[in-house]
């Protein structure tokens, strides 16, 4: 369904990307692991269509989506670092601008956050904000979760929900690629491992967005 080929990416002068392939079916989860600075969040990014790779293919069933990356936005739920959250707005009103038709209480409940639903985001704790951020993943009804370290602030109990979302994801079809430096709730899960570079390399070090 999803298929990278040889994905190259430069950061300034630097290759951080070095010809990267995978390919994912429904069902399937990736674990991206390597060290910091390997390039996780930046391939994670590549495949949501945030970021045009400098070399390499991106297939979303057969179709080229670098062709037109508007349309691959509606196959992904892409959760970042930052949670990306109306902080003014309560946890109810930020889901309700993603949720197509859920019952918002039903919503709420999948991490636990039916207490905090009429508070504004900016109160909440940042593991609360993460578990509002994976709400709003689940509501997106995307078929390919594209997740940078999802359990990043989780509490125990949230880390176990994780892992229930995610099994549900999978059992419907649904696919999940996501970095991470701890153990992830994830059975039948393969793993790509980015090498990163040998020596910290300044040279050719630039500020680019
Ligand atoms: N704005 C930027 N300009 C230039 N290089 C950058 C910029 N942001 C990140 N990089 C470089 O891109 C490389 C890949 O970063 P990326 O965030 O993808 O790594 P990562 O594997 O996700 O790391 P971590 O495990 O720390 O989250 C790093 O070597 C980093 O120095």
């Amino acid at each position: 369904m999803l298929s990278a080929e040889n994905i190259s990416v430069f950061r300034g002068e630097r290759l951080v990307l070095d010809e990267v392939s995978l390919t994912m079916s429904a069902g399937e989860a990736l674990l991206l692991t390597g060290p910091n600075g390997a390039g996780k969040s930046t391939l994670l990014r590549v495949l949501a269509g945030l970021r045009r790779p400098d070399a390499g293919r991106l297939l979303w069933q057969n179709s080229d989506i670098l062709a037109d990356v508007a349309m691959h936005a509606a196959h992904i739920a892409y959760l970042g670092h930052q949670d990306a959250l109306k902080s003014g707005l309560t946890l109810a009103e930020n889901l309700a601008l993603f949720a197509r038709g859920e019952s918002l209480d039903d919503a709420c409940a999948i991490f636990d956050l039916t207490n905090l639903a009429h508070v504004p985001v900016r109160l909440f704790s940042a593991g609360q904000k993460r578990r509002a951020a994976l709400t709003r993943v689940v509501l997106a009804q995307a078929p390919l979760w594209l997740l940078d370290e999802p359990s990043l602030g989780l509490d125990a109990r949230s880390v176990e929900r994780l892992g229930i979302a995610l099994a549900q994801h999978r059992a419907a079809g649904g696919m999940v690629i996501a970095t991470t430096h701890v153990p992830l709730p994830l059975d039948n899960v393969r793993h790509l491992t980015l090498p990163g570079a040998p020596l910290v390399d300044l040279t050719g070090w630039e500020d680019v967005p």
